[in-house]
């Protein structure tokens, strides 16, 4: 099915001008679109608790921070940027009773909607503005003049003009810059979820690590593995990035590119592909919702201990060496959050 695709040119950033917008977080993606709002010449308040470490960031940045109560009262456009887990809660305290007809409900990811953790008001528009990036490299490109692909969606179009409103938004935060594309919570939901899972963070997480242990294991030098499976593996993707896979291989060597050909599907063999298949279901059937609000609701024991054991692999040792020695590339996060 052919998509839309809009750009700068088709949004009117007016309409985003003329509403009070309250951003609910200030982490990844909250820090990037709170500040890109505003230097986008909209009236942008944050939504914290009080003791949140978040505050002094965005109070330093110049951005005047409520509660998400006072936030969510005042606002008549909030923009959802908590962690998935906590939304539910969050909506329930301190957003609903200040819902008024005409306000706005934003995602920036259709996480709680598609898994009707958060059943919004008739009253109020409910659309989604979910770039498709770290919030940290939203924030850094839409700095240095670029912008990051986003997916726009409306769930509930209650003012009639909110597929408009979530456009003028998108490009506020550099969005249309790259394009935006309009789906559904339904389709944004189970492809990020299976995105991150099985290629981004999952999969090549995985790959990595496992490249670097067999490179390690066969007593090769740990410092050479991370440069071949992890340094490198930026470099590959940049070319990736660039001019798809065809300029990747137009650039390495032959000897790579037959390498590539020939083993590549060796190792995302179809045992991986069908492996793949099974983790979309679970997401399409709600099965890792449920598990992931199950584990948080626990306290995150599976996710502490697996995330504890992530940083204890040796790789990290070594790449954080080699990263001392190469100023460049060990650059802050973000100068902003
Ligand atoms: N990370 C990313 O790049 C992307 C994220 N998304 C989506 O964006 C949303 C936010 O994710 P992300 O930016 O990663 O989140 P982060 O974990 O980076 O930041 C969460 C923010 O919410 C604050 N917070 C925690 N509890 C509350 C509360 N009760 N009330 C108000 N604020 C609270 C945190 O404050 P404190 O400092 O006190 O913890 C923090 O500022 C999610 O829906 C996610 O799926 C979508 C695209 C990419
Ligand atoms: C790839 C992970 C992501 O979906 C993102 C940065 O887009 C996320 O949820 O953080
Ligand atoms: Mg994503
Ligand atoms: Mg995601």
């Amino acid at each position: 099915m052919a998509v839309e695709i809009f750009y700068d040119d088709d949004a009117d950033l007016s309409i985003i001008q003329g509403r009070k917008v309250a951003v609910i977080g200030y982490g990844s993606q909250g820090h990037a679109h709170s500040l890109s709002l505003r230097d986008s010449g909209v009236d942008v308040r944050i939504g914290l608790p009080e003791g949140s470490k978040s505050r002094a960031k965005a109070e330093e940045q110049g951005l005047r921070v409520l509660t998400p109560a006072e936030a969510s009262d005042e606002a008549d456009l909030i923009m959802i940027l908590a962690p998935d887990t906590k939304q539910r809660a969050i909506y329930e305290k301190d957003i609903e009773p200040h819902l008024k007809d005409g306000d706005a409900l934003f995602f920036g990811h259709g996480f709680n909607i598609r898994y009707d953790l958060i059943k919004p008001p008739a009253n109020v528009d409910v659309a989604m503005v979910a770039p498709k990036g770290p919030g940290h490299l939203v924030r850094r490109q839409f700095v240095d003049g670029k912008g990051v692909p986003a997916l726009i969606a409306v769930e509930q179009d209650a003012s009639g003009n909110a597929q408009a409103l979530a456009l003028s938004y998108a490009a506020a935060i550099g969005g249309a810059r790259a394009g935006v594309i309009k789906t559904t919570f339904t389709e944004e939901t189970e492809t990020d979820l299976f995105g991150e899972q099985a290629v981004l963070c999952g999969g090549a997480s995985a790959l990595v690590q496992t490249g670097f242990e067999v490179l390690t294991e066969a007593g090769y030098a740990p410092e050479i593995a991370y440069f071949e499976v992890l340094h490198e593996l930026k470099l590959i993707v940049d070319l990736m990035y660039e001019g798809g896979i065809a300029r990747q291989r137009y650039s390495i060597s032959d000897t790579a590119e037959y390498g590539d050909l020939t083993r590549g599907p060796r190792v995302i063999s179809p045992a991986v592909k069908e492996e793949m298949k099974k983790i979309l279901g679970e997401i399409q059937d709600g099965t890792f919702a449920r598990e992931w609000v199950a584990e948080d609701e626990a306290g995150r024991p599976n996710f502490t201990k697996l995330e504890e054991q992530g940083n204890q692999h040796p790789i990290e040792e070594t790449g954080k060496k080699l990263r001392d020695l190469m100023s460049w590339v060990d650059r802050p996060i973000t100068e902003t959050a």
